[in-house]
């Protein structure tokens, strides 16, 4: 089965150029000047359109247990909603519970997962129990093509490890080629000035933001950065928010550390002021590290630009609005934290290419090819080239969409991004060579997807 996407422009991490791409069964075959071939089983034309590798999503959590309840979207529902807006990879992170096992905890994700989604998936391993039998199976989870940890230095109690936890299992991660991944907030720090705020009668939403300030932010990442140093481990802080964690990495990385970041559309685009919506509305936006002063937001595209920030993620982790925020009405700590946005990451970092932040090429890198390297994916996923993966979107950069919660499609019942106007739309995406997604709407299937074992990060020094 031959599919032939015509007159596009296709782009890469460099930019774009007009080029046809051949598609044979599940894999690109060729990228040719416009014209080579002519004939296939279908022809799509892509005039006037771009045509990009398929995004990467290597941040989200689909049904994971927190604070008594689940995050709305299924692997079905999540990976569907991610394949509608040129997601076509996620990967998502196993949860260990204290007291249980890493084989364990990996097995229970894959049944979760396999058979249930619609593009192609993989797996992180949250560690929260960090002990002789864990880290030993730490290989067994590399094994099965788990090869990047996240640990936290957040919710004492619950996912929360010591820096003598974080060293050891740092130390494994040098002596294994893995990578560990740091939810980087001082925990500790955090649960005095809650618990301090609550004392004080101040339980809205917004003190969800006042309670974990950015310093306490820039103090973790560089205390995890310390700790990567001192043991080797390649080190990815996720989800950074706050001007002073991107300056602890972009000095890490000057000095030529592995030091690795990503940040998340909703620190580029949301704020604060958001949280402090009036009533329970904030309730919305409560998700760790919360939503910063709006200042920070420009530090953030700029470490977007300088490659300090290298992947665009988004920590998607619905809860919804009426039956789960409101399990934290009265009290902040309660809220279950996240935020969806998998559906959306695309799109919204594509106003950064029209608002003139990033460029075509840093849209693509940033969404897909670096994703892919960072996660030893590359060059199976991430770009359009002879031998990888169709995982292709067609998009529309003149179309016009407003982003609703009447219009998404992931499982949960508000939108952060109400009323967005966005410039730009998927129109079509092929998953290893299937159109899953066209004007037509949803062709793809829940067994579609496949897992993918993974190799370990590809940019080590
Ligand atoms: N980010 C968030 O608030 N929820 C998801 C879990 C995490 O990534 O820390
Ligand atoms: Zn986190
Ligand atoms: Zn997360």
């Amino acid at each position: 089965m031959r599919t032939l996407l015509k007159g596009g422009t296709v782009l890469s991490t460099t930019g774009g150029s007009l080029a046809d791409v051949l598609v044979e069964d599940e894999k690109i075959v060729a990228v040719t000047a416009p014209g080579v071939f002519t004939t296939a089983d279908t022809v799509l034309d892509a005039s006037g359109k771009y045509v990009l590798p398929g995004g990467i999503d290597a941040h989200t959590h689909m049904e994971m247990p927190f604070g008594g309840t689940f995050s709305a979207d299924t692997f079905e529902t999540g990976t569907t909603a991610a394949a509608w807006g040129g997601t076509t990879t996620i990967i998502d992170f196993a949860v260990q519970a204290k007291g249980t096992s890493l084989v364990s905890t990996l097995d229970k994700w894959h049944e979760k997962a396999d058979g249930n989604c619609a593009v192609d998936y993989g797996f992180h391993m949250i560690v929260s129990d960090v002990n002789d039998t864990t880290l030993k199976e730490m290989e067994t989870c590399i094994d099965g093509g788990v090869s990047s940890f996240k640990m936290f230095m957040a919710y004492p109690g619950v996912f929360y490890s010591t820096d003598g936890e974080i060293l050891r299992a740092m130390r494994k991660a040098t002596e294994t080629g893995s990578t560990i991944m740091m939810h980087a907030e001082n925990g500790i720090a955090i649960d005095e000035l809650v618990a301090q705020a609550l004392g004080e009668g101040k339980t809205d939403p917004v003190q969800h933001g006042y309670t974990r300030p950015s310093a306490l932010e820039g103090e973790a990442t560089s205390r995890a950065i310390t700790l990567a140093r001192v043991t080797g481990a390649p080190l990815y802080i996720v989800h950074l928010s706050a001007a002073e964690a991107l300056s602890a990495v972009a000095e890490a990385r000057d000095g030529g550390r592995n030091v690795f970041a990503e940040t998340c559309p909703q620190y580029l685009y949301l704020s604060i002021e958001d949280l402090a919506r009036p009533g329970f509305e904030g309730a919305k936006y409560v998700a760790s590290p919360p939503l910063r002063e709006k200042k920070h937001q420009a530090d953030l595209w700029r470490g977007l630009r300088t490659n300090d920030l290298s992947v665009v993620s988004t920590d998607h982790c619905p809860f919804c609005f009426k039956d789960q925020k409101e399990l934290g009405r009265g009290d902040f700590s309660k809220i279950p934290n996240g935020m969806p946005g998998v559906e959306h990451r695309m799109d919204l970092l594509h106003q950064g290419v029209v608002a003139g932040e990033i460029s075509l090429g840093r849209w693509v890198e940033a969404c897909s090819t670096t994703p892919a390297r960072m996660f030893g994916l590359y060059p199976r996923k991430g770009v359009i080239a002879p031998g990888s993966d169709a995982d292709i979107v067609v998009y529309d950069p003149a179309a016009r969409q407003t982003l609703s919660a009447e219009t998404h499609h992931m499982a949960v019942d508000y939108s952060a991004y109400e009323g967005f106007e966005i410039t730009g739309k998927v129109e079509t995406v092929l998953s290893r060579g299937k159109v899953v997604v066209s004007p037509s709407g949803f062709s793809g299937g829940t067994g579609h997807g496949r897992f993918l074992s993974r190799d370990k990060c590809q940019y080590l020094n």
